[in-house]
């Protein structure tokens, strides 16, 4: 089976292969798409149907050959079908911290293996043109297409010696590094590899497994991000504090497992995923690491590997068998002038399992159960990608709880997230339909939408905001500043007749600078106000630390030193005594039935009241409790049956 692309509108639009003059193809096209106008049916003269992937006509041999126009559209001509609609790219905006944002998506290419190499009449059919990519479908030139496809960043690296080639550092400055940026300035952040198996997922995010790591050529973007973010905190460490917590785990068969939790090995818990409020899914129980060094962040990487789920497929000796998150919480505390300032970001690095056709792979019925369970989780990611890309036309539902793998990547995709991804091909012909298959499902996350936001408490929010503003009036004062100056010089070379302009500039410089002093007033006080709210706050919360600790205390002391128990027990004794008189003794106060049963109501309410709890743990106590209980018991039939005896009114000694 294999995996089917997110469902791509596709329009053919078709024309009779014998025309007598060029047909306006852009009548048929929606208006979502972009339209092909009729200057590209010309290429079709070189037996070429072209395909634009993401309906931007830009091969370079389009533009040309415009010249060479003939009057009649060639007897071979073919299709021009629109595959993507058009991503609007949105991008991030650096003054504000709310701000909605497309996924960045990258596409890397591997140089073929000895594998494909050794296929009779294996080809490379991929090119790339800077962030263009192109797909030469069939090496028979009479039918021969080209698909091409737009993205954020393509990565060739087929040949070590081309001057286009992309090495690992530069994929990973390219696509991880602004992540980076962007984790320490507090948004979550989010890269994640998809493609077919032995595409090269695991290359381009871990790197050489076989290597230490240790940031030679061959490691990957998460080594590689580990130590650049310990390299920036020692940049910032004067005045910046950071704590850094790590997570690792992976999703096999629809099943969590910590990848660093003490008992991992062949009995492996599978964990829940559960839903906050506020923070939405997380692992629980997931073990989480703090880590203070980068040997310290590598050691555990190392030890994650290890225990990752891999198995040999028919296209890949070591395939990732599982999808990998390895997560890093990041805690920054800025030291500022007169208060601090915290944020947090959330980093989740995640290489998939690899997307395959189940009849390629394998040959076994555990194998083809595992491929399935891969391709479900994939699947769902492809109709999450899909409902999401499409959600502008008003598709609200989002299937993330169909697979435990968008459930866990909700955020990252639609949510609080600046997310980028990277599809990783082969260039061999051999695989064209995955390869396809992979580049459709990348061009349609470019249209996601994510809306990030900086992860720190209002008041700080408050207070940074403030500052930009500050500094933008201070800025715009300067400005002005400079402007008076130069209109003064031209005032006292020449011209009278600029004075009024001057004025103006004096008025606006006057302006702005009350503005400033309002807004540095404003600013002072928001701040002494928050500081004193803070304060409020603190002092409300050590009192009531206090409050409760000293409850604390006393509570402890009434279970150890306060007890009831001698209280209850004198009262019991001196009650048994009575009740032993009383039994000996029936002389004393006149006494009827009623008055009998309603005396002794009221000497078992006060017995219940006494009954010594579960808990209680004088025993002495729950002893006499019973005797005494039994014989009031006693007391009470005695009495009754003396008064039943006579039939007439006795007279009892009652003393309670
Ligand atoms: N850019 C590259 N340059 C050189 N070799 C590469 C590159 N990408 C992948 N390879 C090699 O190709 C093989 C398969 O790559 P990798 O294991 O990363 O694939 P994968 O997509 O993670 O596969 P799976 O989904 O099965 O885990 C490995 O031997 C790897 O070293």
């Amino acid at each position: 089976m294999a995996l089917s692309a997110p469902s791509t509108p596709k329009d053919n639009l078709k024309t009779p292969r014998k025309i007598a003059k060029p047909v306006a193809t852009t009548s048929q096209t929606p208006k979502f798409y972009k339209c092909v106008t009729p200057k590209h049916n010309n290429v079709t003269k070189r037996n070429r149907e072209i395909k634009t992937e993401e309906g931007t006509p830009r091969h370079p041999r389009l533009d040309n050959n415009q010249e060479n126009i003939p009057p009649q559209t060639p007897t071979c001509y073919n299709n021009v079908t629109i595959e993507t609609p058009v991503a609007t790219k949105i991008r991030i905006s650096k003054d504000k911290c709310d701000e909605l944002t497309n996924l960045t998506v990258a596409v890397r290419v591997r140089p073929m293996n000895s594998r494909e190499l050794a296929y009779i009449g294996a080809t490379n059919i991929v090119k790339t043109n800077q962030n263009e990519l192109i797909i030469h479908s069939n090496s028979n030139l009479s039918m021969s297409t080209d698909h091409i496809f737009q993205y954020d960043h393509v990565f060739w690296s087929c040949d070590e010696s081309d001057k286009n080639y992309a090495s690992q550092e530069c994929v990973f400055s390219t696509i991880a590094e602004p992540l980076l940026a962007n984790a320490f300035r507090g948004y979550n952040a989010c890269l994640f590899a998809y493609g077919q198996t032995g595409s090269g997922k695991s290359f381009s995010m871990m790197g050489d497994m076989c290597s230490n790591m240790d940031c030679d050529k061959t490691a990957g973007i998460t080594p590689r991000f580990c130590k650049r973010l310990f390299e920036k905190l020692k940049e910032i460490q004067d005045t910046i504090t950071a704590s850094i917590e790590l997570s690792y785990f992976e999703i096999y068969n629809e099943k969590i497992h910590d990848l660093l939790a003490c008992n991992v090995g062949s009995n492996k818990t599978a964990l829940k995923v559960r839903e906050h409020p506020v923070w939405g899914p997380y692992v629980v129980d997931l073990s989480v690491h703090v880590v203070n060094s980068y040997e310290e962040m590598k050691e555990r990487l190392l030890i994650g590997n290890k225990n990752r789920v891999t198995a040999a497929t028919l296209m890949n000796e070591k395939s990732s068998r599982s999808h990998s998150i390895f997560s890093i919480e990041l805690n920054l505390s800025e030291r500022l002038d007169e208060s601090s300032s915290s944020r947090r970001s959330k980093v989740s690095l995640v290489d998939l399992a690899g997307s395959e056709r189940l009849g390629n792979l394998y040959n076994n019925e555990e194998k083809i159960r595992e491929g399935v369970s891969i391709n479900k989780s994939l699947l769902t990611l492809g109709k999450v990608i899909s409902a999401l890309s499409e959600y502008k036309k008003g598709n609200i539902f989002v299937p993330y709880r169909d697979s435990v793998l968008t459930w866990l990547l909700r955020e990252s995709l639609g949510g609080n997230s600046l997310t980028s991804m990277l599809a990783t091909i082969t260039p061999a012909n051999t695989h064209i339909d995955e390869t396809l298959a992979t580049l459709r499902y990348a061009c349609q996350a470019r249209s996601i939408v994510n809306r990030a936001r900086i992860n720190e408490n209002p008041h700080d929010r408050l207070i940074r905001e403030l500052r930009a503003e500050v500094e933008r009036l201070r800025a715009l004062r300067q400005d002005y500043e400079k402007h008076s100056n130069n209109s003064s010089i031209m005032c006292t070379s020449d011209s009278l007749d600029q004075s009024e302009e001057l004025d103006s500039l004096r008025q606006k410089l006057i302006d702005t600078e009350e503005k400033l002093t309002r807004a540095e007033e404003d600013w002072k006080y928001r701040l002494k106000e928050a500081k004193l709210r803070q304060q409020a706050e603190l002092s409300e919360a050590e009192k009531r630390r206090d409050e409760l600790e000293s409850h604390i205390r006393v509570m402890n002391q009434a279970n150890t030193d306060i007890s009831l128990s001698p209280y209850k027990s004198n009262f019991l004794q001196e009650l048994e005594g009575m009740l032993h008189d009383n039994l000996d003794e029936h002389v004393g106060k006149k006494m009827t039935k009623t008055d009998v049963t309603a005396s002794m109501n009221q000497i078992y309410e006060i017995m219940s009241n006494l009954r010594p709890s579960v808990d209680d743990v004088d025993e002495n106590v729950k002893l006499l409790f019973a005797r005494v209980n039994k014989l009031l018991q006693a007391f009470e039939t005695a009495l009754i049956n003396s008064l039943n005896k006579t039939g007439v009114q006795k007279t009892v000694t009652f003393k309670l």
